[in-house]
């Protein structure tokens, strides 16, 4: 049974920073149970409002739906208490459907609904997807404007309308004028994060769109910098978000922009550099090379992450 009520965990989770947690892997390509769960203990023992588990770092996409289950129960068993697990909700509606009733069923306290895959979506399809995603689960939910399913305001306003438990927005499109609209249109019904790749890039101009949190996939390796990145942020204090975008969050995006898939290939890359390996990720995505991994250690030695270091973790 869940522990908040939809408009609880929406008021929850507008204030602090998501972690989306990658989701760990042997060298075979299976769920390693062992060292997923050490790495949602440790995610979950800083100060963040919640986890995404199997969301887009997390590789949902390559997950069946039995081990996305696999994973969102692992999520639940090992956070720590006063952070709520969310699931994601991906594939045709009957899959997502089927995603929502399994991640209730093992305590997950919300959902993310990802884009359907491969077709073209219209906004009554959309609207009739989200709303049997909705309807089968009593959590909240929260859907994923990008790729193919892009909400228009009229149809965020309508989901809003219709189900209570619809609670969120969550954008990795950047569309300035949609977001205005949107925002302008729900307001306080609904709470808004940013999701665009590297979330922390757009975070301090998204925040004035109404986007009170994000989805940081690097705190996954580097947590301590992600939360004060994003307390720099609500305090609005450009100075301090300058110095960090220059310290490190530009560098790093460099090495992602290297291959397409890489601002997941990245978290990995990042987890193996400070020790924490999470395993390889699944195809279609590709593994940092070694150069780019050693590039990736010296960017984060460089911004003072690694200080305690003294040998690399790389090859
Ligand atoms: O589903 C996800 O993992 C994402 O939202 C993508 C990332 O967390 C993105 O916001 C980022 O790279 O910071």
């Amino acid at each position: 049974m869940a522990n908040y009520l939809p408009q609880e965990l929406a008021d929850h989770l507008k204030d602090g920073l998501l972690s989306f947690p990658a989701t760990a892997f042997t060298s075979d390509l299976t769920i390693d149970a062992d060292a997923y769960t050490d790495h949602i203990a440790w995610q979950s023992s800083f100060d963040v409002a919640g986890l995404f588990a199997a969301g887009g770092t997390g590789e949902g996409f390559s997950l069946t739906p039995a081990e996305a289950k696999e994973v969102v129960s692992l999520a639940v068993s090992t956070s720590r208490q006063e952070v709520p697990v969310l699931a994601s909700a991906g594939g045709a509606t009957a899959q997502a459907v089927q995603n929502a009733i399994d991640a209730e069923a093992v305590g997950a306290e919300g959902l993310l609904v990802l884009p359907p895959y491969l077709t073209e979506c219209s906004q009554d399809g959309l609207f009739e997807h989200v709303s049997a995603i909705c309807a089968a689960t009593k959590i909240g939910v929260i859907v994923y404007n990008r790729a193919n399913a892009v909400y228009s305001p009229e149809t965020v306003e309508r989901l809003a309308d219709t189900h209570e438990n619809f609670i969120g927005f969550k954008d990795a499109i950047g569309d300035i004028e949609q977001l205005t609209k949107v925002y302008a249109r729900t307001g306080d019904r609904l709470f808004y994060l940013g999701g665009l790749p590297t979330a922390e890039v757009y975070a301090l101009p998204l925040l004035q769109l109404g986007m009170s949190t994000y989805s940081s996939a690097m705190f996954n390796f580097a947590p301590e910098f992600a939360l004060d990145f994003y307390s720099a942020v609500r305090r609005q204090d450009r100075a301090a978000v300058t110095e960090k975008l220059n310290s490190f969050v530009l560098p790093y995006s460099k090495i992602r922009d290297r291959v397409a898939g890489y601002g997941v290939s990245i978290v990995k890359g990042g987890l193996k550099v400070i020790g924490r390996d999470c395993g390889p990720v699944r195809p279609p995505l590709q593994n940092l090379t070694q150069t780019d991994l050693r590039d990736l250690e010296q960017v984060l030695a460089a911004a003072g992450i690694q200080l305690d270091r003294t040998t690399s973790a790389v090859a």
